[in-house]
């Protein structure tokens, strides 16, 4: 028997009501968590009880303080988060980039509201608790459990807006059989950042994205508004079209990296056309995301400038973590 800390923050796992207001976050983390079994030693609090898309970057700290806090109880075994799917990868990403811990972290939530005819938060609940149980993850960091399959926090993506099973990418760890956790994986981990600190709350890096027609006016326009990062969702392979090379170059210049990252949802970024594609933007001093997507890339730029707000520095740091 396991000891499974469960924190929650909110989604459609603790949402009911359909009306005109729309569904709202509502219900306790106790409530989600009376409907476990006994089969492990389980304890519950709220952190938040919002829809995941209402989450700012203070919250995002809060929940890594708090999780790291849970994660240095010696009787705690491992930790459950209840939260939102619209943001879910955004969370985890940051929770992975700064875990020092062996302990298995596991996020879940629901695509089907709690008061809907078939909610599917209880069995997603009962399989992120047997995941952060299970002593063979652990080591495999910040995990992603929903609809029978676990998966890394680095590179997952919500990719269905409806589907049962919304999440797709990062490395499957597992699966549930039953009353089973079949290992599939052990993957390898970089080393842990610090946790953010109060500057997080307002590190502004935004995300651009490339299109027929697009100009580099936003970009431009984002850094003119104090912007102290910005992320190039390129298309394909991590191009933009006339005027974001030049951009590019003034802003680096100005020390606001740029991270160049792509609106493809799979696959890395391989600087390859000139012309303004790919290899313009890295010569005139774009940071290549590799296969982080524009939204992890996001989160870990944000955490690296409050860390240490050295645009000189920015590049490789961001690099060792990409
Ligand atoms: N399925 C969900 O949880 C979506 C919800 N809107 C949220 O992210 O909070």
């Amino acid at each position: 028997m396991a000891s499974i800390r469960i924190l929650g923050t909110g989604g459609t796992i603790a949402s009911r009501g359909q009306g005109v207001s729309g569904a709202i976050a509502s219900d306790s983390t106790d409530s989600l968590a009376a409907a476990l079994s006994d089969a492990h030693h389980i304890t519950s609090r709220d952190l938040l009880t919002v829809g995941s898309y209402c989450l700012d970057l203070r919250d995002l700290r809060i929940i890594a303080e708090e999780v790291a806090a849970e994660l240095a109880e010696p009787d705690v075994d491992g930790v459950v988060i209840t939260h939102g799917t619209d943001t879910m990868e955004e969370t985890a990403f940051l929770l992975d980039l700064v875990h020092t811990s062996l302990k298995p972290v596991v996020l879940t939530g629901a695509q089907q509201l709690a008061d809907s005819d078939s909610p599917d938060g209880p069995r997603n609940l009962t399989e992120a608790v047997m995941a952060a149980a299970d002593k063979r993850l652990q080591g495999a960091g910040v995990l992603i459990s929903f609809a029978g399959s676990v998966r890394t926090a680095r590179g997952a993506r919500k990719a269905h807006t409806t589907a049962a099973s919304p999440f797709a990418g990062g490395v499957e760890v597992g699966h549930l059989a039953g009353d089973d956790v079949v290992v599939t994986a052990a993957p390898s981990r970089l080393p842990p950042l610090p946790l953010p600190t109060e500057a997080f709350d307002d590190v502004q890096v935004e995300i651009i994205t490339a299109y027929p027609g697009a100009t580099p006016e936003l970009l431009r326009h984002a850094a003119a508004a104090g912007a102290g990062a910005l992320v190039l969702a390129g298309t394909g392979i991590g191009n933009a079209g006339a005027g974001f090379a030049d951009a590019v170059a003034d802003l680096t210049a100005a020390g606001v990296p740029v991270i160049l990252s792509s609106r493809t949802p799979w696959g890395p970024v391989v600087p390859t056309y000139g012309n303004g594609g790919g290899k313009d933007l890295v010569r005139a001093g774009a940071v290549i995301a590799r296969d982080l997507n524009p939204f992890q890339s996001r989160i870990l730029a944000a955490l690296l400038l409050a860390a240490d707000p050295d645009p000189t520095t920015f590049p490789h740091r961001f690099a060792a973590h990409s």
